[in-house]
């Protein structure tokens, strides 16, 4: 699989390590890199200048701590003590005239502190982040907790908990059950807990052993280095025929040149989805002129070229796409052949469908009922007739202006008019949240607004002359990745928003920031092409240094995660004045930039090839009644296949039945579908209570066997050992265990390195066993899989 390419020559940690440099991990430990020290004394000012001294016991460290939650959102802050420290003063000073029990408790913990740490000055030598822990206890709990993490933020000391929504208290509690769970398996021996791979290069190595451990690379290359990289790659790798595909099976005619792809699969790939090689072998490296070069220089170099030269080839996402594209020549040729299906189950079949990077097979052609459409043979008839359509997901650090930015997209494309916008306009101002008018254009729950952050996935589309998109806004709050993942399954491709302010790029790359395992989270779905907004350059005055500066570090970055240079684009833009986004910034603002806008950048992203041909599979991504004349409807994105009316359907898990009644695609009425299509399926014969998100709709007579148990080939992004896992594959999210760790295997090869490892080192590319904790799951060969662990994503893989 492609999406595993990221580490696919290289050490992950080490490259991660590179990018990042040292200062990043340690800047987590040391308190605030300089920018962030001045935008906190900026913001520590305006906040002053706002509340005074209305509120008495309001300390500038308290300010400060507030300011660095909100990643100084001074209104935001400001908002939050006055409705909320602010209304807790009153209320302490009324308490005070009549203590009640827990009062008093509460003003004795309060009167033990010493003198010197109830001043103004407590904060004073306190770095933040790092409370000494002689003050932890000390601190007020907060009396009217604002939401998920504010009483961690104010060291609330549990009288009254943070209320939380509904998805995060549903997290905490799957996180409490595992971490019980956790603590079971510990004990009988074996580690329930993920060392983070940034944890890990933010402190010390652990002692790994010498067998497993790689050469650590050296200081982050410059962007010179890599162009010159990239040149001397381009020289030495031998060039292809840019339009003549290379296939595996080059006697079958393939598809139009620019659709297809120009290289066989990588080592990578073959290690990812090729056979597996049993025994632990000798590998024998393949020196080419390129390798040659890189014994010479640096290995963070080293690295670098081999990602840019592992992303240069195509994937076997790409290659497998590619063959599927082909069958439809092969389904011409083999018509008159009679189809072994007697000898083949038809869940067999299934399987045998999925079946990846295995593409000398010829596939048995798909048998037409005569009242039955040929439905590739329709899509291929009606291509040029309609606008393609491509699922964008949004992705990036929280607050970095996503909604806002799809808020203006879709404003000034005309989906929404100057009426919703100014009635959203108002009611933000009525709560305080002026700003946020945009973004409320995707944010549509109450809790969304209230909180300012986006929950879940919203779905929204435009049309441009060239084609139509679905937007897919997902969450940058580390608590909803599980919706982003979601967003992301069903993604083409990506738009990574950045917050170019000072401080805020920063805040959103470094260890706890969301910007880069967002990224690597859509390269693990699959998703190759991305772009980056560089969002709020208004704020920056249009400051081309910083443009830049951003351009190299995300360059840097993303190579390592596996993205091809020319999939990759940068937009200066602004989503709150619209500058770049749709139209074309106003004269003279951004002189040194005259590049595409947002818009005009996505237009030039072809959607992705999909396997119309083969049986289907859709996750269903909602469920809900239709009406009297569509009792039940299920709507998604297909993945693989085609569905026409009239088609019996199978819901994996379980085997119950319906029959499609109706189609729409993208809210039209429609005789059939094929995967790539977001859809509405209207069914009959079916109760609601047996469709559940998650699940997979199938052809009856082509459906998946759910999966209790499984081997499945991950990479690690953090350390595993056998420990409870989160299991998501787009919107299913169940919980599991990892029961045994096969074998470590060489990313160049997929020879096995090491049988029965007693752990999993970050970037190792692995074989481990997966049994799920509850009922089977809908998963099958070749299902993409994400492994989290207590909230972090530590492992992305495929179904073996
Ligand atoms: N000056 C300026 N502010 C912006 C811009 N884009 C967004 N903002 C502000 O940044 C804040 C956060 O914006 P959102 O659009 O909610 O951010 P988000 O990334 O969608 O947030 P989550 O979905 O919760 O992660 C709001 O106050 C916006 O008004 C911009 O281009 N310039």
């Amino acid at each position: 699989m492609s999406r595993h390419k990221i580490v696919r020559t290289m050490n992950l940690a080490d490259e991660l390590d590179d990018f990042d440099g040292e200062d990043d991990y340690y800047e987590e430990d040391e308190g605030m890199s300089p920018a962030d020290k001045a935008r906190m004394a900026n913001s520590l000012r305006q906040v002053r200048e706002v509340i005074g001294d209305d509120i008495p016991t309001l300390t500038d460290g308290k300010i400060e701590e507030t300011l660095w939650y909100y990643y100084f959102d001074v209104e935001r802050t400001i908002t939050y003590l006055l409705n909320q420290v602010g209304a807790s003063e009153k209320k302490k000073q009324k308490k005070a005239a009549v203590p009640e029990p827990k009062a008093r408790e509460y003003f004795t913990t309060i009167s033990s502190i010493s003198p010197e740490h109830t001043s103004p000055g407590f904060w004073d030598d306190t770095p933040f982040g790092s409370i000494p822990p002689g003050r932890r206890g000390e601190l007020l709990p907060p009396p009217s907790p604002i939401g998920f993490r504010m009483s961690g933020l104010l060291g609330g000391s549990g009288i009254q908990p943070a209320k939380t929504s509904k998805l995060a208290a549903l997290a905490k509690a799957r996180n409490k059950a595992k971490a019980e769970k956790a603590s079971d398996t510990t004990s009988s021996g074996t580690s329930g807990t993920a060392v983070s791979l940034l944890d890990r290069l933010s402190k010390k190595k652990p002692d790994i052993p010498p067998a497993t451990r790689e050469t650590p690379a050296s200081a982050a290359p410059t962007v010179p280095n890599i162009s010159k990289l990239e040149q001397l790659v381009e020289k030495t790798t031998p060039d292809l025929p840019k339009n003549e595909p290379v296939h595996n099976t080059p006697s079958i005619p393939g598809p139009e040149p620019d659709t297809v792809l120009k290289a066989a699969p990588s080592g990578f790939a073959k290690s990812m989805f090729g056979k597996r090689i049993d025994e632990t072998v000798e590998f024998k490296q393949e020196v080419t002129d390129t390798e040659l070069i890189y014994f010479s220089i640096a290995p963070t170099q080293k690295a670098a070229m081999k990602a840019k030269q592992a992303f240069d080839v195509p994937s076997p996402d790409d290659v497998v796409i590619a063959a599927q594209s082909q069958s439809k020549g092969i389904s011409k040729v083999s018509k008159g052949e009679k189809p072994s299906s007697s000898a083949i189950t038809s869940i067999q079949k299934g399987v045998e469908a999925l079946k990846v990077a295995d593409t000398s097979e010829k596939p048995v052609p798909a048998k037409i009922p005569r009242n039955k459409l040929d439905v590739v043979a329709e899509y291929e008839k009606s291509k040029s007739k309609r606008k393609e359509n491509a699922n964008l997901v949004v992705i990036g650090h929280v607050d970095a202006g996503k909604s806002t930015l799809m808020g203006r997209l879709l404003y000034d494309s005309g989906v929404v008019d100057e009426r919703t916008i100014q009635k959203y306009k108002q009611e933000a101002e009525k709560i305080g949240k002026s700003s946020f008018a945009l973004a409320w254009v995707l944010d549509q729950t109450g809790e969304e607004r209230a909180r300012g952050v986006t929950i879940d996935i919203a779905v929204n589309a435009f049309e441009t002359e060239r084609g139509r998109f679905t937007i897919l806004d997902a969450p940058g709050h580390r608590d909803f990745i599980p919706n982003m993942i979601a967003g992301a399954a069903q993604a083409d491709f990506a738009v990574l928003v950045i917050d170019s302010s000072p401080g805020e790029f920063e805040a959103g790359f470094n260890v706890r920031g969301q910007t880069k395992e967002h990224a690597l989270l859509v390269r693990s779905m699959g998703v190759q092409r991305i772009i980056i907004a560089v969002n709020k350059l208004d704020l920056m005055h249009w400051d081309q240094e910083r443009f830049d500066e951003i351009k190299q570090q995300m360059s840097q970055f993303l190579t390592t995660a596996g993205f091809q240079a020319k999939n990759v684009s940068f937009i200066p833009c602004s989503g709150l004045t619209g500058d770049n986004i749709v139209r074309k910034p106003a004269d003279g603002l951004v002189p040194w930039y005259s590049g595409p806008t947002l818009v005009e950048e996505l237009e030039t992203a072809k959607p992705v090839i999909k396997a119309i041909e083969k049986p289907l599979r859709m996750t269903i991504a909602d469920v809900y009644r239709g009406g009297v004349t569509n009792p039940v409807t299920i709507s998604g994105r297909i993945e693989i296949g085609n569905v026409q009316v009239g088609d019996l359907l199978v819901v994996v898990p379980g085997d119950e039945k319906a029959t499609v009644k109706g189609i729409e695609v993208d809210n039209q009425a429609a005789e059939w579908a094929v995967a790539g299509n977001n859809v509405q399926l209207h069914l009959a014969g079916i109760e609601m209570e047996y469709l559940k998100i998650g699940d997979v709709v199938c052809r009856a007579d082509s459906p998946l066997m759910p999966l209790k148990e499984f081997e499945a080939k991950i990479l690690a992004f953090e350390s595993l050992t056998p420990m409870m896992i989160d299991i998501h594959r787009g919107r299913l999210n169940a919980s599991g265990r990892i029961t045994k760790l096969v074998a470590t295997l060489d990313k160049g090869n997929g020879s096995v390195t090491k049988k029965k490892p007693r752990y999993i080192g970050p970037g190792s590319l692995a074989v481990v066993n997966i049994a799920v904790t509850g009922a089977p799951l809908p998963l099958e060969k070749g299902s993409k899989i994400v492994l989290r662990a207590d909230g972090l994503t530590v492992a992305a893989g495929v179904v073996e």
